[in-house]
Protein backbone atom coordinates (compact mmCIF):
# COMPACT_ATOMS: atom_id res chain seq x y z
CA UNK A 1 0.00 0.00 0.00
CA UNK A 2 1.33 3.79 -0.92
CA UNK A 3 1.45 5.78 2.16
CA UNK A 4 -0.75 9.02 2.67
CA UNK A 5 1.51 11.59 1.02
CA UNK A 6 3.13 14.03 3.66
CA UNK A 7 2.53 17.43 1.32
CA UNK A 8 -1.35 16.85 1.28
CA UNK A 9 -1.26 16.28 4.88
CA UNK A 10 0.29 19.27 5.53
CA UNK A 11 -2.05 21.55 3.35
CA UNK A 12 -4.43 21.27 6.36
CA UNK A 13 -2.34 20.72 9.15
CA UNK A 14 -1.99 23.34 12.06
CA UNK A 15 1.52 24.28 13.73
CA UNK A 16 1.04 24.11 16.93
CA UNK A 17 4.48 24.59 18.16
CA UNK A 18 7.18 26.22 16.12
CA UNK A 19 10.89 25.49 16.37
CA UNK A 20 11.79 29.00 18.59
CA UNK A 21 9.48 27.29 21.20
CA UNK A 22 10.30 24.28 21.06
CA UNK A 23 13.82 24.92 21.97
CA UNK A 24 12.96 27.21 24.72
CA UNK A 25 11.12 24.39 25.99
CA UNK A 26 14.22 21.90 25.82
CA UNK A 27 16.09 24.25 27.54
CA UNK A 28 13.85 24.61 30.29
CA UNK A 29 13.56 21.41 30.68
CA UNK A 30 17.55 20.97 30.76
CA UNK A 31 17.40 23.51 33.63
CA UNK A 32 14.66 21.39 35.96
CA UNK A 33 16.78 18.08 35.07
CA UNK A 34 20.17 18.86 35.81
CA UNK A 35 19.66 19.51 39.65
CA UNK A 36 18.39 15.62 39.51
CA UNK A 37 22.24 14.53 38.92
CA UNK A 38 24.05 17.14 41.03
CA UNK A 39 25.77 13.83 43.19
CA UNK A 40 28.31 13.64 40.23
CA UNK A 41 26.85 10.28 39.03
CA UNK A 42 26.80 10.00 35.12
CA UNK A 43 22.92 8.97 33.90
CA UNK A 44 22.40 6.25 31.33
CA UNK A 45 20.71 8.19 28.97
CA UNK A 46 18.60 5.73 26.75
CA UNK A 47 16.81 7.28 23.47
CA UNK A 48 13.49 5.75 22.25
CA UNK A 49 13.80 5.74 18.86
CA UNK A 50 13.22 6.59 16.27
CA UNK A 51 11.10 9.37 17.37
CA UNK A 52 13.07 10.68 20.16
CA UNK A 53 15.92 10.75 18.08
CA UNK A 54 15.97 14.98 17.46
CA UNK A 55 14.31 15.71 21.02
CA UNK A 56 17.22 13.29 22.83
CA UNK A 57 20.31 14.99 20.61
CA UNK A 58 18.91 18.68 21.64
CA UNK A 59 18.50 18.14 25.11
CA UNK A 60 21.43 16.18 25.58
CA UNK A 61 23.29 19.17 24.45
CA UNK A 62 21.40 21.37 27.01
CA UNK A 63 22.42 19.17 29.73
CA UNK A 64 25.85 19.34 28.27
CA UNK A 65 25.88 23.06 28.29
CA UNK A 66 24.82 22.50 32.04
CA UNK A 67 27.77 20.72 32.98
CA UNK A 68 26.30 17.13 32.86
CA UNK A 69 27.77 14.22 30.91
CA UNK A 70 25.26 11.64 29.96
CA UNK A 71 26.23 7.71 28.16
CA UNK A 72 24.56 7.55 25.66
CA UNK A 73 22.89 3.97 24.61
CA UNK A 74 19.02 3.42 22.82
CA UNK A 75 16.14 1.24 22.17
CA UNK A 76 13.41 0.77 19.97
CA UNK A 77 10.33 -0.24 20.98
CA UNK A 78 7.38 1.25 18.80
CA UNK A 79 3.83 0.57 19.04
CA UNK A 80 2.13 2.42 15.96
CA UNK A 81 5.01 1.22 13.08
CA UNK A 82 4.46 3.84 10.61
CA UNK A 83 0.25 3.82 11.03
CA UNK A 84 -1.71 6.73 13.09
CA UNK A 85 -3.15 4.45 15.37
CA UNK A 86 -1.03 2.20 17.40
CA UNK A 87 -1.53 -1.54 18.18
CA UNK A 88 1.10 -4.25 20.46
CA UNK A 89 4.35 -3.15 21.24
CA UNK A 90 7.16 -4.63 19.48
CA UNK A 91 10.97 -4.44 20.71
CA UNK A 92 13.45 -4.03 17.70
CA UNK A 93 16.37 -3.21 19.92
CA UNK A 94 17.11 -2.93 23.31
CA UNK A 95 19.88 -1.34 24.97
CA UNK A 96 23.23 -3.34 25.12
CA UNK A 97 24.54 -1.17 28.59
CA UNK A 98 23.99 -2.34 31.98
CA UNK A 99 21.54 -1.20 33.98
CA UNK A 100 21.90 -2.39 37.37
CA UNK A 101 22.30 0.14 40.06
CA UNK A 102 22.22 3.22 37.21
CA UNK A 103 20.30 5.88 36.71
CA UNK A 104 18.51 6.23 33.70
CA UNK A 105 17.05 9.07 31.89
CA UNK A 106 14.65 8.15 29.28
CA UNK A 107 13.94 10.70 26.12
CA UNK A 108 11.24 10.50 23.74
CA UNK A 109 8.75 12.49 21.66
CA UNK A 110 5.39 11.62 22.93
CA UNK A 111 3.78 10.65 25.91
CA UNK A 112 0.20 9.31 24.23
CA UNK A 113 -1.78 6.49 26.07
CA UNK A 114 1.65 5.92 27.71
CA UNK A 115 1.36 1.91 26.56
CA UNK A 116 5.33 2.55 24.86
CA UNK A 117 6.65 4.28 27.93
CA UNK A 118 5.31 2.37 30.83
CA UNK A 119 6.23 -0.96 29.18
CA UNK A 120 9.90 0.71 28.92
CA UNK A 121 10.12 2.07 32.42
CA UNK A 122 8.85 -1.42 33.59
CA UNK A 123 11.90 -3.34 31.40
CA UNK A 124 14.52 -0.85 32.89
CA UNK A 125 13.51 -1.73 36.85
CA UNK A 126 13.69 -5.40 35.74
CA UNK A 127 17.13 -4.72 34.33
CA UNK A 128 17.89 -3.49 37.94
CA UNK A 129 18.05 0.33 37.30
CA UNK A 130 18.49 2.30 40.50
CA UNK A 131 15.98 4.90 38.96
CA UNK A 132 14.49 5.65 35.85
CA UNK A 133 13.60 9.49 34.98
CA UNK A 134 11.29 10.37 31.98
CA UNK A 135 11.62 13.28 29.59
CA UNK A 136 9.07 14.06 26.92
CA UNK A 137 8.96 16.38 24.40
CA UNK A 138 5.12 16.53 24.22
CA UNK A 139 2.73 15.08 26.20
CA UNK A 140 -0.57 14.48 24.85
CA UNK A 141 -3.73 16.13 26.86
CA UNK A 142 -6.62 13.38 26.60
CA UNK A 143 -8.16 10.75 29.51
CA UNK A 144 -6.75 7.86 27.78
CA UNK A 145 -3.47 7.06 29.12
CA UNK A 146 -2.87 4.16 31.22
CA UNK A 147 -2.82 3.83 34.91
CA UNK A 148 1.11 4.14 36.10
CA UNK A 149 3.01 6.27 33.93
CA UNK A 150 3.42 10.16 33.86
CA UNK A 151 6.13 11.87 32.38
CA UNK A 152 8.85 13.33 35.31
CA UNK A 153 9.62 16.36 32.52
CA UNK A 154 7.46 17.39 29.48
CA UNK A 155 8.55 20.05 26.94
CA UNK A 156 4.60 21.00 25.47
CA UNK A 157 1.28 19.67 25.62
CA UNK A 158 -0.34 18.99 22.36
CA UNK A 159 -3.84 18.70 21.69
CA UNK A 160 -5.82 15.58 21.24
CA UNK A 161 -4.83 14.64 17.74
CA UNK A 162 -2.36 13.07 15.74
CA UNK A 163 0.61 15.08 15.48
CA UNK A 164 3.82 14.94 13.43
CA UNK A 165 7.20 16.78 12.82
CA UNK A 166 10.17 16.77 15.38
CA UNK A 167 10.98 13.25 14.95
CA UNK A 168 7.50 12.46 15.22
CA UNK A 169 6.40 10.92 12.06
CA UNK A 170 3.13 10.89 9.57
CA UNK A 171 3.23 7.29 8.10
CA UNK A 172 6.84 7.22 7.94
CA UNK A 173 7.59 10.70 6.60
CA UNK A 174 7.73 14.73 8.50
CA UNK A 175 10.20 13.05 10.85
CA UNK A 176 12.78 15.90 10.79
CA UNK A 177 10.07 19.07 9.79
CA UNK A 178 11.10 21.42 12.47
CA UNK A 179 8.11 22.48 14.34
CA UNK A 180 4.95 20.30 15.46
CA UNK A 181 2.17 19.62 13.10
CA UNK A 182 -1.69 18.23 14.04
CA UNK A 183 -3.06 16.43 11.34
CA UNK A 184 -6.73 18.24 9.88
CA UNK A 185 -9.85 16.19 9.36
O1 LIG B 1 2.13 6.65 24.59
P1 LIG B 1 1.91 5.73 23.42
O2 LIG B 1 0.49 5.77 22.93
O3 LIG B 1 2.40 4.34 23.68
O4 LIG B 1 2.73 6.32 22.18
C1 LIG B 1 3.98 6.92 22.33
C2 LIG B 1 5.01 6.23 21.49
O5 LIG B 1 4.61 6.23 20.12
C3 LIG B 1 5.68 6.69 19.31
O6 LIG B 1 6.48 5.62 18.91
P2 LIG B 1 6.11 4.72 17.65
O7 LIG B 1 5.45 3.47 18.11
O8 LIG B 1 5.40 5.56 16.65
O9 LIG B 1 7.54 4.33 17.12
P3 LIG B 1 8.58 5.30 16.37
O10 LIG B 1 9.19 6.18 17.44
O11 LIG B 1 9.57 4.39 15.76
O12 LIG B 1 7.80 6.09 15.38
C4 LIG B 1 6.45 7.61 20.23
O13 LIG B 1 7.80 7.73 19.82
C5 LIG B 1 6.33 6.99 21.58
O14 LIG B 1 7.39 6.10 21.86
N1 LIG C 1 3.71 10.66 15.11
C1 LIG C 1 3.01 10.36 16.20
N2 LIG C 1 3.34 9.30 16.92
C2 LIG C 1 2.59 9.06 18.01
N3 LIG C 1 2.70 8.08 18.91
C3 LIG C 1 1.71 8.25 19.79
N4 LIG C 1 0.95 9.30 19.49
C4 LIG C 1 1.49 9.83 18.38
C5 LIG C 1 1.14 10.95 17.58
O1 LIG C 1 0.19 11.70 17.82
N5 LIG C 1 1.94 11.15 16.50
Amino acid sequence: MTAPKLADALATAQVVFDKATLEAAIERMAGEIRPAYDDGEVPLYITVMNGGLPFAAQLAFALGERGLDLEFDYLHATRYRGQTSGSGLAWLHRPATSMQGRKVLLADDILDEGHTLLAVRHWCEDQGAAEVRIAVLAEKVHDRCVEGICADHVGVRVPDAYVFGYGMDYYEQGRNLPAIYALGD
